[in-house]
């Protein structure tokens, strides 16, 4: 009986040529039933009764495709097939048809067709790549010896690299495309010889164009080699440009090792900055480099952070450092950056410091001693601990930082600084507030302790101070205020400490008070007395009293000094002792004096005889470059002749001999007017500032003139400055005369004018000029009387 499918065959004719039948089990091809001649040929393998599975892969697997389809649609299925001989693709059409056998199995019919395209494989790689591709062959002389390479074939690839047509490359001598000396052709010989791979760089120089920078890697095949050539012209400029960017920068830069951290290259700035050779750095790993101190450094830094470092010298540099991984001459590394922020961090704590600190004596300023004292409270009222504060003020910081200058203030607040830490605990905190004002807090500090460290300072601020090769005397005043006794909250506890040292300073200064309750009002008086003096003027409060100035000899009156009074509207008369500091303090005295000037001109200028006004001038008026100006003014305003005017000078605005006051007291003495030294004898040197400026008067202070009847001491140096007056031709004025023993004294020794209570009192303008009128009368009597 014929064979069920040589019977189907049999009806498709010519076409069973190019087809098989395939059984199939599970939907699965299992066996070759038959098959045709030309898909025998096809096969290359048997096709009787033959299982798929014994196939080659290349027509198993789309025989088994096109089966698993055909039975899986139930229709005919498609696939391509593509078969290499001898280098050569051929492409085949596969068609499956599926058949249902009587016996109830399926077949699949298999039919197969040439696609009529033949491809050559190498030339298709060939031409698939970017890559240089080229066969080379050997070119031998008659020992054998390779001398040169011809190249037998290239792909478009290699021709593009070398600029030319691969028709024009072939059959090449390769030493006319690579100049021999590059050393190529040696290596592919050495390849050949070795039948060896190798993979080199190769750097062509290329006129009019960039030199050709090329990765070779050659195989040889027997007496052939190909060639493989990469342009790496990119990468090689991309790696210049990181080198340049390496080298060349000016932050210190490394790569390391990704696992071990050793340092593989560092730049110039990196060996610059942490002081190690570049060989040192070589041997390091980069956690190396952390301060010792620096809690388990990291190998490597991985994020950007702050961390500290120790250079070559020692030093420790805090650095942020910054990484990035990438290749390197083909391996990967860790590029790191180091930004060093020491001077940065250095520069901000100063900042921080400044604002905190004061920045003369480097004491806490007041911000910092606020916030303390706000701790200490806060300490207070957890733990219950108590604390003293202690307001500090230089009694005669004014007088020096006014007659020597700013500089030998600056020098006082200084050494004063170092007194007042040099009495405390180093962790009690002492802050300077602000000109000569000083704060000190002492922790669990009750009254009499603080009260004892009060007089410790106080002592130590009596002892004269060395400014400028100057013995200077200066003093100061303590408030105290006891946390919790006299508050629980800064700035109260601040207000006490400064009232309490407002009364001390109200004491006669140079010592310390504790803050009372009833002190508030005191110092509240005292306020509104500053806010009163700078209404009195506007307010016509402020008058002038005349005090008679006699000449001992004649009994002629020849001057009165003209002394400031203030009758406040509801307290009365205030001593100039108590508002003319307060005038100086709060820089009234401005203002104040130049309208004593005026006024006491104004008077002089209207009197009937040829009597001088005296006008004090404190030092403060010295401190405005416009005195002379002010008093050349007031002369021309008034039209007081200037001699008529005689201008007194305490001590105080000579300490030093102060250049500027000195050409001020000449600028002055060229107006014309005479110039008194006031209060001889209680300074320091008084005798030696006669020397600093020509006096036209000295007045001998009263407290020598008082007691020259009782103390010979008193008695013997107003003597001497009543001669030294004499023998300098200085007019000397005895100050203060209470009593007739006093005045028969001072005109036996030569004294040449007298003043006091007993010649005269300070008197309202009228009276003074009362008095004149009454005088001049009189010399009209005694000159009748002789006539
Ligand atoms: N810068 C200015 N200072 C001024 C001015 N007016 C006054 N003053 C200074 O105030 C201080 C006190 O002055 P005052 O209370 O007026 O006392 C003067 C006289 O009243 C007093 N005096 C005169 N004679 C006697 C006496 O016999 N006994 C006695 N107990 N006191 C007497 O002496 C003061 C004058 O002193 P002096 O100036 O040294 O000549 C005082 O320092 C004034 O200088 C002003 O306008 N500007």
């Amino acid at each position: 009986m014929p064979r069920y499918e040589a019977v189907v065959l049999g009806r498709l004719g010519r076409l069973a040529d190019r087809c098989a039948l395939v059984a199939t089990h599970e939907g699965r091809a299992e066996r070759l039933l038959w098959g045709g001649s030309a898909f025998r040929d096809w096969l290359d393998d048997e096709v009787q009764d033959h299982p798929v599975a014994r196939l080659a892969d290349e027509v198993r697997w789309p025989i088994e495709e096109i089966v698993t389809a055909a039975l899986q649609a139930g229709e005919p299925a498609r696939t391509r097939c593509d078969r290499i001989t001898d280098g050569v693709v051929a492409t085949w059409n596969l068609v499956g048809v599926p058949l249902a056998h009587g016996d109830g199995a399926t077949l699949v019919l298999v039919h197969v067709d040439p696609v009529c395209t033949r491809t050559e494989l190498v030339q298709a790689m060939f031409g698939a790549t970017g890559q240089g591709l080229m066969a080379l062959g050997t070119v031998r002389d008659a020992d054998g010896a390779i001398t040169d390479f011809k190249i037998v074939a290239l792909n478009q690839g290699a021709a593009l690299l070398f600029g030319r047509p691969a028709s024009a490359l072939q059959w090449q001598r390769l030493s006319g495309l690579v100049p021999r000396h590059l050393g190529m052709t040696g290596v592919l010989a050495g390849v050949v010889a070795r039948t060896e791979r190798a993979a080199f760089e190769l750097a062509i120089p290329r006129s009019g164009a960039p030199t050709l920078h090329l990765k070779v890697e050659a195989r040889a095949i027997g007496d052939l080699i190909a060639v493989a050539m990469t342009d790496v012209g990119d990468i090689k400029a991309r790696e210049e440009s990181f080198r340049l960017l390496f080298d060349n920068n000016p932050l210190p830069m490394w790569l390391v090792e990704p696992g071990t951290a050793r340092f593989v290259a560092v730049n110039e700035a990196a060996i610059a900055h942490y002081g190690f050779s570049r060989t040192e750095f070589l041997t390091r790993r980069l956690c190396d480099l952390a301060e010792p101190g620096e809690a388990a450094a990291p190998l490597v830094a991985h994020e950007a952070g702050l961390r500290r470092q120790r250079r070559a010298d020692g030093s420790v540099i805090e650095v942020t450092l910054v990484e990035r991984s990438l290749a390197f001459e083909g391996k990967p590394v860790l590029l790191g950056a180091a930004i060093d922020l020491t001077e940065r961090r250095r520069a901000e704590a100063r900042i921080a410091h400044m604002a905190q600190h004061d920045a003369l004596t480097g004491l806490p300023n007041r911000v910092l001693f606020m916030v303390r004292l706000t701790e200490t409270i806060a300490a207070h009222q957890c733990e219950g601990t108590s604390a003293a504060l202690l307001c500090l003020d230089l009694d005669k910081f004014k007088l020096v930082n006014d007659t020597l200058g700013h500089p030998a203030g600056d020098q006082l607040l200084q050494q004063a600084a170092q007194r007042i830490a040099g009495c405390l605990k180093p962790e009690d905190p002492v802050a300077r507030l602000g000109g000569d004002e000083f704060a000190i807090l002492l922790g669990g500090a009750d009254l009499p302790a603080a009260e004892a460290v009060a007089e410790r300072i106080v002592a130590a601020l009596a002892r004269p101070f060395l400014i400028q090769e100057q013995e200077c005397h200066v003093g100061a005043s303590i408030g105290i205020a006891h946390l919790p006794l006299h508050g629980t909250d800064p700035d109260v506890l601040m207000r006490n400490a400064d009232i309490a040292l407002y009364r001390a300073k109200a004491g006669g200064r140079g010592g310390w008070r504790r803050f009372a309750a009833d002190m508030d009002e005191a110092v509240r008086r005292r306020r509104r007395r500053e806010t009163d003096l700078r209404e009195a003027l506007t307010r016509g409060e402020l008058s002038l009293a005349y005090q008679p100035v006699i000449e001992s000899r004649s009994g002629r009156l020849t001057a009165f000094e003209a002394l400031l009074r203030w009758h406040h509207p509801v307290e009365g008369p205030i001593p100039p002792g108590e508002f003319v500091p307060l005038a100086e303090e709060t820089g009234l005295i401005g203002t104040i004096g130049a309208w004593v000037l005026q006024t006491a001109c104004r008077e002089a200028a209207s009197w009937p005889s040829s009597a001088r006004v005296a006008v004090n001038l404190s030092p403060a008026q010295f401190r405005d470059g416009s005195l002379v100006q002010v008093v050349r003014r007031t002369l021309d305003a008034t039209g007081l002749h200037p001699s008529r005017l005689e201008l007194e000078v305490t001590e105080s605005v000579l300490l030093a001999a102060s250049d500027a006051n000195v050409a001020m007291l000449h600028a002055l003495r060229r107006l014309g007017v005479h110039i008194a030294m006031d209060d001889f004898g209680t300074g320091y040197s008084s005798l030696s500032y006669l020397r600093a400026f020509p006096f036209d008067k000295i007045k001998i202070d009263r407290s020598f003139v008082q007691q020259v009847g009782e103390n010979a001491q008193s008695a013997a140096i107003v003597k001497a400055v009543i001669g030294l007056g004499a023998s300098l031709g200085i007019v000397t004025v005895a100050e203060g005369i209470e009593t007739g023993a006093q005045l028969e004294w001072l005109r036996e020794e030569g004294c040449d004018e007298v003043q006091g209570y007993l010649l005269g009192r300070p008197m309202p303008a009228a009276e003074a000029r009362g008095l004149i009128a009454e005088r001049d009368r009189a010399d009209w009597a005694d000159r009748a009387a002789c006539a």
